[in-house]
């Protein structure tokens, strides 16, 4: 079941749909857990496909060395070690879906043999002669620019165009938020039957939840609420419950940041926490530069000592005993 309210995911199941309809080559694009196999798959359940095999095939796992053959088998005899006929992916996929995960990482020499398969629906296995007929719906998955891949030579142009022909981009989760409540709800529900106990998240936990990047997507948050629930048995999830790389994890790496201020901020900029942070470099300056002697430091800075005094409880900056 593929969960979200955002108009992205919204717009992906009315692809679905009408991907389902067809039996076109498709091609998902999107970071590594924004959910491509899931979408792959519903595609393959919803089609007249779906009482056949649906076959997935990770070709960044697979060494380049095997993948060829386990993608389309080989001969008895085809190399030394091959006592018997193989069957590869493409065949056990035969009248229904091979999901081509990861395919700009497949080699060149591959890519051809693909290609072929999209175009006359046949190949040889390693080590044969005679065509295989295969019926097969190839539906591809990739994080690459694949655009890039092509003007780099390491991806085929025909085949981009074949597989290109539909194309699906999911959104990482960071440019859907709205999401993550939904998805939240749906893991600890998915998790509550598996462990036999519930979790609640707490609002102040949310919202470090829509504030964090994810940089693993929808399979980082899973594994988190899956987490919570191995370490905490049911009850109130805290902000102390949540590990500090989702706690701080954009803020610690900004405060080493900032002394630079044209520093390059890859992944966007909590403006209030760097000010936040800019200001108090400045206060614990002047206070430095004047013995801590706040009138002072306060003149310095062109504020009144009062404002000054305010910050500093705002800031948590401790007062060095030196009373002006
Ligand atoms: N919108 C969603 N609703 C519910 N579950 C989701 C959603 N998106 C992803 N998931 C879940 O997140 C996990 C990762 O998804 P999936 O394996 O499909 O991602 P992927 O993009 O194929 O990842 P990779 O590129 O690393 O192979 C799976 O358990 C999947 O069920």
């Amino acid at each position: 079941m593929i969960i979200g309210q955002s108009i992205q995911i919204q717009r992906i199941l009315t692809f679905i749909d009408k991907l389902s309809k067809t039996d076109t080559t498709a091609l998902i694009m999107g970071e590594s857990g924004t959910g491509k196999e899931l979408v792959a798959k519903m595609i393959h359940q919803k089609s007249s496909r779906a009482e056949k095999p649906f076959i997935p095939v990770n070709c960044a796992a697979i060494p380049s060395e095997l993948l060829e053959s386990e993608l389309f088998g080989h001969e008895k005899g085809a190399f030394t070690g091959a006592q018997n006929c193989r069957y590869g992916r493409f065949e056990l996929a035969n009248e229904g879906t091979i999901f081509l995960d990861e395919i700009g990482d497949m080699p060149l020499h591959l890519q051809v043999k693909i290609l072929r398969v999209i175009q006359e629906k046949t190949f040889e296995r390693i080590g044969g002669t005679r065509p295989i007929q295969v019926n097969v719906r190839i539906i591809a998955a990739t994080n690459k620019d694949l655009e890039n891949e092509v003007k780099e030579g390491r991806f085929r142009e025909d085949l981009f165009w074949r597989l290109n022909v539909v194309p699906v981009v999911i959104p990482p989760l960071r440019e859907r938020k709205e999401d993550i409540p939904l998805l939240c709800e749906y893991f600890i529900n998915k998790f509550s039957h598996k462990f036999g106990y519930s979790l609640q998240i707490k609002p102040e936990v949310m919202q470090i939840f829509l504030n964090y990047t994810w940089p693993g997507n929808v399979r980082e948050l899973e594994n988190l609420i899956e987490r919570l629930y191995v370490l905490n048995e049911g009850g109130n999830i805290n902000i102390k419950d949540i590990p500090e790389r989702i706690r701080f994890g954009e803020n610690s790496f900004q405060k080493e940041l900032i002394p630079d201020d044209l520093n390059p901020f890859s992944s966007g900029i909590d403006l209030n926490e760097v000010l936040k942070e800019y200001e108090k470099k400045l206060i614990l300056h002047a206070l430095n530069l004047h013995g801590w002697i706040k009138s002072r430091a306060a003149k310095y800075l062109n504020i009144n000592r009062t404002t000054l005094i305010e910050k500093m409880k705002r800031l948590n900056i401790k007062d060095n005993e030196n009373e002006d």
